[in-house]
């Protein structure tokens, strides 16, 4: 165990070993004024690698990143214990964090992907209120649901910044700011950009939920970064703990979520996921050969919350629980029965095989349940009644409906002019295509935040030229995990080699 001193220096035993390892690898010498930015898009030149040297209470620009999520089957059945699979897509959120020089006790949030640009004072927050008796979590704690008494104390502190969306954002960095940090925390720029479009079943609040919780953990020094020959049990413990203050980020974002789209968030690639009891941890089988399924994604760009819908399932159990309950249990048996085709020692996607047929028709029961307990929406159903028409594939949709996001199987061996046709329909009539692959990485660093330019010169990422990437397109190439070696993006993932951009 670990435990973090008044100015940040650690002490250590077993666990924390390799994280200071890896920050004495950075003992020493200062790193260029991390508040300096150099022309958009120019990166500003560092010193070389073995110069380049970082201490604890001064620690480089580094960025964080998790990918969005699909869920194939069992939305909103999984918030009452029943199961659902869910992939990482390669849609992700990227989150800078830049500290502040000396002596400046500043936290700033600069998410402006929702327009929220907001500072508060470290010394100012309510510190006594979340040290008082029983209060005090550490790293290595789970929390189940969030202290009304402690909410109440951030309240002041959140009402100040406008509207729902930017105080729910605000609130998961607060919350777990004051839970992971302490008083002595060093003074950063948090600022975030993400290429998930937000509110559409894709998990954007997951995502963002799993960048804090990693990049607060950094910052403490009680998450060391993955490297090379990291055991995979010290792995595994760091992803928990990462995941276990996602999904505190999550619940500051959306009441009651099963934690899910966290864990895929966390662990990237794909899952099983189930949780009965939510005083003990999820059941959760990582699904290594998850297939390369054909998937058309596409958004309806239909705003919902994801709280609202939840809400809906919960008034049917309410007046309905006998019928709503069997639904519930009928799409644990659709999830149940897609893991074991999945998991088959002999699965095939090929084509003429009965197997992407039987997945196809649990995505269609799936969805037919969802239209029952009234989280679709008539755009999803213009979506599925457009590719019915076609006849091309299977349609469900993923998250929690009420709008977002659709997804179908698609047939194999389709002829491209009909996937064509179709795709060109959905655009006539305002929906988005997304091209994403299944299966993602998960969780992420870059430590410290730079790149190659075309030169070859590596240079910082600044703030400036983060903000002003042009676009999904824009912050791919800037800041992308898939750099073709132009970043060294790090995954606690045991089966993500090193460089290899993270698939
Ligand atoms: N890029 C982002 N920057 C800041 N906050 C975000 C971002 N993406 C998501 N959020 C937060 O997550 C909320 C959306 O969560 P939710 O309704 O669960 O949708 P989703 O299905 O995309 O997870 C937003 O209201 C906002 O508070
Ligand atoms: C409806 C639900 O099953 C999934 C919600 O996904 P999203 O927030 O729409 O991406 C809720 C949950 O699992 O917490």
């Amino acid at each position: 165990m670990a435990t973090l001193q008044p100015g940040n220096s650690l002490s250590v035993d077993t666990d924390m070993a390799t994280a200071v390892d890896s920050l004495r690898l950075h003992g020493g010498t200062k790193l260029t004024n991390p508040l300096t930015s150099s022309a958009p898009g120019v990166a500003s030149p560092v010193v070389g690698r073995s110069s380049r040297a970082y201490t604890m209470s001064e620690l480089p620009s580094f960025m964080v990143s998790a990918p969005g999520k699909v869920i194939v089957y069992g939305e909103h059945a999984v918030v009452y214990g029943k199961g659902a699979i869910a992939a990482a897509i390669s849609l992700r959120s990227y989150l800078l964090v830049t500290p502040y020089p000396k002596p400046s006790r500043t936290l700033t949030l600069r998410f402006s992907d929702i327009g929220l640009d907001h500072s508060w004072e470290i010394d100012v927050l309510p510190w006594k209120a979340f040290a008082a008796p029983g209060k005090k979590r550490y790293y290595f704690d789970s929390l189940e649901r969030l202290d009304p008494m402690l909410m109440k104390a951030l309240k002041p502190f959140i009402d100040v910044i406008p509207g729902k969306v930017l105080q729910a954002a605000a609130t998961s960095f607060l919350f777990l700011f004051m839970m992971i940090g302490n008083q002595h925390s060093p003074a950063a720029i948090y600022t975030m950009r993400s290429t998930i479009p937000i509110g559409a079943g894709l998990g954007s609040s997951a995502s963002i939920a799993v960048c804090l919780s990693a990049a607060l953990q950094l910052q403490g020094g009680t998450l060391a970064k993955p490297f090379k020959g990291m055991m995979p049990h010290e792995t595994q413990l760091q992803l928990k703990r990462i995941n276990n203050w996602a999904f505190v980020g999550e619940m500051c974002i959306h009441g009651n979520p099963s934690g899910v789209d966290n864990t895929v968030a966390t662990g990237g690639k794909a899952v099983f996921f189930k949780r009965d009891d939510y005083s003990q941890p999820p059941e959760v089988t990582h699904l290594a050969d998850f297939p390369e399924l054909p998937l058309l994604l596409v958004n309806t760009k239909q705003s919902r919350s994801t709280a609202e819908e939840v809400a809906k399932v919960r008034s049917l159990l309410e007046s309905h629980d006998g019928i709503t309950n069997l639904m519930l249990d009928t799409i644990d048996k659709i999830t149940t029965e897609a893991h074991s085709i999945i998991s088959s020692p002999d699965f095939s996607s090929a084509a003429g095989s009965p197997d992407i047929v039987r997945l196809g028709e649990l995505i269609r029961i799936n969805h037919g349940i969802l239209v029952s307990l009234g989280v679709s929406h008539p755009k999803l159903e213009r979506i599925r009644e457009l590719v019915d028409f076609a006849g091309i594939g299977w349609t469900k949709l993923t998250g929690a409906g009420g709008g977002g996001c659709s997804i179908t199987l698609l047939k194999p061996n389709l002829k491209p002019e009909v996937l064509q046709g179709l795709e060109q329909r959905l655009s006539d009539e305002g929906f988005e295509k997304y091209e994403t692959t299944l299966g993602g990485a998960g969780v992420g660093v870059l430590w410290p935040a730079t790149t190659v330019d075309e030169l070859g010169r590596e240079g910082e990422i600044t703030q400036d030229m983060f903000l002003e990437a042009d676009g999904v397109k824009g912050v791919e190439n800037l800041v992308g995990v898939s750099s073709g070696g132009k970043r060294k993006w790090r995954f606690w993932r045991e089966w993500v080699p090193e460089d290899d951009g993270g698939r």
